[in-house]
């Protein structure tokens, strides 16, 4: 059996407003990865995607607050371990983050090699600064980035070579596990297929074992994961195989997501551009009952009177009170 590289049980995650209030942005979420696979996490906005992305590194500054849960990573839960061994033991080598938009968060007043130098200098600090430039140029090269742009500051790169460097830069280390937010979004699309591209060969050349990626757009993670989880105000509403989750969904919520595709891909014909009604519930107070009731065309009386716990169909979680076969069933009663 596959060991998981990565381990989500029970998490909880809440940022403190000024106001005194919390935002439960992580309510309850589990998921797995085995070793070798990638993970989309999916959803609108406001869902809770990179609140998930961010405490998965384990690092908690005021507003986002710990609550309760665990984080495995190859075994080890990060959750137990200080800050200091987080940043030094952790960080950058067992996981790895890209944020949304890091591509501009590059110091432009420093050359791309710097960054690299200060990584090593945090965790290789044997190296000698030609052995550090020789080691990154091989990296760059392997990967298709020219060497040179090792001696470029980032405002002279494109912005999708720009967030192929930023990619290249963070997985360094070689990290088990990559966390990608977004890392396509804002890119044209000949750019975004370069960073596709970038992170299959990081795979495959082994210089990451498993990646997460986030995306607001749920039919992209066809062409990059193996498994996808939809979250929804905070929790996770279904998961599956990529396959499953976008051609054969079972929840109502990764339905309407899979209709509200903005461009139609190859072999996903017949969907059409339809954004869905209402907006995700304040995460502040979120509802006693299912979270989607208020926007989903299904919704009972019995939907909306308690918590509505996840259940299992053939290997695939999903949180809704009908079974598979009469949500399928509806789906297909409807027109397209
Ligand atoms: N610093 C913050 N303080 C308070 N609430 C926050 C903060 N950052 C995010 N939130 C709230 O947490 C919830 C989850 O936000 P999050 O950014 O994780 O969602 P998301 O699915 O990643 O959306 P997006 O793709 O727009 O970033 C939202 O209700 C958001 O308003």
């Amino acid at each position: 059996m596959s060991q998981n590289i990565l381990e989500v049980n029970g998490l909880k995650t809440y940022y403190r407003t000024r106001l005194k209030e919390n935002v439960f942005a992580v309510d309850g979420v589990d998921f797995a990865l085995e070793d070798g696979k990638t993970l989309g996490i999916a959803g609108e906005s406001g869902c809770g995607k990179s609140t998930l992305a961010l405490s998965l590194m384990g690092f908690y500054f005021p507003p986002l607050h710990y609550g309760s849960g665990s984080i495995l990573i190859d075994g080890t839960d990060i959750m137990k371990l200080t800050k200091e061994q987080l940043r030094t033991q952790v960080s950058g080598r067992e996981t790895a983050y890209i944020p949304q938009a890091a591509m501009n968060a590059l110091n432009p007043t420093l050359k791309i090699i710097h960054f690299i130098e200060d990584i090593m200098k945090e965790h290789r600090p044997e190296l000698s600064k030609k052995q550090v430039w020789d080691m990154a140029a091989e990296r760059f090269e392997t990967l298709n980035l020219s060497a040179k742009v090792l001696q470029s500051y980032p405002n002279e790169l494109s912005g999708g070579m720009k967030q192929r460097t930023v990619i290249a830069i963070s997985t360094i280390l070689n990290p088990k596990v990559l966390i990608a937010d977004e890392p396509t979004s804002a890119l044209d699309v000949t750019s975004q297929k370069a960073v596709i591209k970038l992170l299959k060969e990081l795979l495959d050349k082994k210089f990451i074992r498993s990646l997460v990626f986030i995306t607001h757009e749920l039919p992209l993670l066809y062409h990059v994961t193996d498994d996808i989880v939809v979250m929804y105000a905070g929790e996770i509403v279904e998961r599956g195989t990529a396959h499953q989750m976008i051609f054969d969904p079972i929840h109502p919520y990764t339905k309407k997501l899979m209709g509200s595709i903005i461009v139609p891909e190859e072999g996903m014909k017949g969907h059409k551009l339809a954004a869905i009604p209402g907006a995700p519930p304040n995460l502040k107070n979120v509802p006693a009952g299912c979270r989607f009731a208020d926007r989903c065309s299904y919704a009972a009386d019995e939907c909306r009177k308690g918590k509505v716990e996840s259940r299992m169909e053939e290997g695939r979680m999903y949180r809704c009170l009908f079974d598979p076969q009469t949500l399928k069933e509806w789906y297909a009663s409807e027109p397209t």
